[in-house]
């Protein structure tokens, strides 16, 4: 073990060895070479950090940094107790809050067991001298350092950012206003797109229809939105059609906003009956905007569309009395307009599918077609736990539901019921008095066999029907106590 006496007489000789060698040092090599030779000598011995730093600015020049964006966005669904400063605002458009970091504000994140630590910075910035700066007299200079083990950067950059960037545009889309355009005619007689915001509250978990067909709907219309790339690749316009049909009442326009509602996308209701000429047609649709849904409700009965080529009559009609034509919106459906936007989605809807034009019946003219039809004993039950609140068993249930089973009852109707009353037992037992007027109207021929049997016949049978009702039986028996 060497003594102190022998540690400190080393120390000393080598300290003076160093001074030594520097004294030459200085003597010998010039001032910028040795700065270089000392600054390098510095960067090998000096401890290096196992952190790694991104910034991430806000404006890539001229552009917006998307991932800047979408970290503000991200970061905001990650404020924990610790964060001490916030900054909350809000626009007479916007729905909810809009939460940021304040100046110096850090956070700390965890991804596939990783720490990551952000830390919002704002600078001083130089005012810029470029004319075209986006932000040419921006006091501040907005960025984001994302801090982590250098070991992880493949992982943050691989899976990280991306998983950043979508996670901003899903909140992005639930936090969005949808929008309603109805036509507006102007003072000088043209027409322009008025918009309000959609606020339906149908979405798909409130829609009684058939459980397979609400599935097989969902599914494509997730389908469609994920196959950007597929479109593009086969070479179709990135669009999707859907023909909604079935009896008033059924949730057709319901069935809209749920769409809507659940892809976040805005509705652009289109009255073909105020439109006269192809031109206003084809203005009103391309000033559509994309991740839209383009609405024709009651297609059969809105205008009486002719085919300027095959005129219904067999002569060619003069174009000036026939401007607005089904084959000129059909053709600028399937073409420029479903070219020049992306996420574009058509919706007929019709009461009587039968009474449509062929052509727009045609295979590939609309992608799904949707029979929206009368309530059955799984819609009904929706409908009571939705309206009532009832999840489980009623004692009116069994009942309702085979009378359901023979019963055209709509589900509008059903729900018109249900929301008679807040006692379950009278809104239930509403629904089987109607049901059971239904059904005996029902068991009556409807129109088309009154033209065949004769009025009077009709009304014979209906009188019979209606004594044999148990209903009838009661009343008769009543009035006969009363006697
Ligand atoms: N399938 C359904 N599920 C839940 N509620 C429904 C359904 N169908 C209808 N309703 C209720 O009835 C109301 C009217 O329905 P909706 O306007 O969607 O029917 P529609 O099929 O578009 O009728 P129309 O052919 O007359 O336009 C809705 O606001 C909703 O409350
Ligand atoms: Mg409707």
């Amino acid at each position: 073990m060497p003594s102190p006496s022998s540690l400190f007489s080393a120390y000393a000789s080598m300290a003076a060895s160093i001074m030594l060698f520097r004294s030459m040092a200085n003597d010998l090599i010039p001032y910028p070479l040795r700065n270089y030779l000392f600054s390098t000598l510095g960067y090998f011995f000096k401890p290096r950090s196992q952190m790694l730093t991104l910034v991430i600015e806000e404006s890539n020049g001229m552009a917006r940094n998307q991932v800047y964006d979408a970290s503000e966005v991200y970061l905001c669904t990650k404020i924990s107790p610790n964060t001490e400063r916030l900054k909350i605002s809000k626009t007479p458009k916007e729905k909810n809050l809009t939460i940021r970091l304040e100046k110096g504000e850090k956070i700390v994140d965890f991804f596939e067991g990783v720490g990551l630590k952000w830390r919002f910075v704002c600078a001083e910035a130089e005012k810029s001298n470029n004319p075209n700066d986006p932000f040419p007299v921006r006091a501040e200079k907005r960025s984001f350092e994302l801090s982590f083990h250098k070991k992880n950067k493949d992982l943050v950059l691989a899976s990280y950012v991306p998983f950043i960037l979508e996670r901003a545009k899903a909140i992005r889309d639930e936090r969005r206003v949808l929008k309603m355009y109805t036509l507006n005619m102007q003072n000088y007689g043209g027409m322009m797109w008025d918009s309000i915001n959609l606020e339906h509250p149908a979405t798909f978990e409130t829609l009684a229809m058939d459980p397979e067909l609400k599935n097989a709907v969902m599914e494509d219309l997730n389908r469609f939105v994920r196959r950007k790339e597929f479109y593009k690749k086969v070479g179709k316009a990135w669009k999707r059609g859907y023909l909604l049909y079935g009896p008033p009442g059924t949730g057709k326009s319901s069935l809209v906003a749920a769409m809507a509602n659940h892809l976040k996308f805005d509705v652009y209701d289109l009255q073909l009956a105020n439109i006269i000429r192809d031109s206003d047609l084809r203005r009103l649709l391309l000033s559509t905007g994309n991740r839209s849904i383009l609405v024709i409700e009651d297609i059969d009965c809105s205008v009486d569309l002719p085919d300027r080529r095959n005129p219904v009559d067999g002569r060619k009609q003069p174009e000036h009395h026939v401007q607005l034509t089904l084959s000129g919106l059909l053709n600028f459906i399937d073409g420029l307009w479903s070219s020049c936007g992306d996420e574009r989605i058509i919706i007929f809807t019709t009461n009587h599918k039968d009474r449509l034009d062929p052509a727009l019946l045609r295979p590939g003219r609309m992608d799904m077609h949707v029979h929206m039809s009368y309530c059955n004993p799984q819609g009904f039950k929706l409908l009571a736990s939705n309206y009532l609140g009832i999840h489980g068993y009623h004692h009116l249930f069994g009942e309702i539901e085979d009378l359901l089973k023979n019963t055209e009852v709509t589900p509008a109707q059903v729900a018109e019921e249900l929301m008679k009353s807040e006692d379950t037992d009278v809104a239930l037992g509403g629904l089987v008095k109607l049901l059971k007027r239904k059904k005996l109207e029902g068991d009556v021929p409807d129109d088309k066999d009154a033209r065949s049997f004769g009025i009077q016949e009709v009304k014979r049978r209906k009188i019979e029907i209606k004594r044999k009702s148990p209903r009838f039986s009661r009343i008769k028996a009543n009035r006969r106590r009363t006697v």
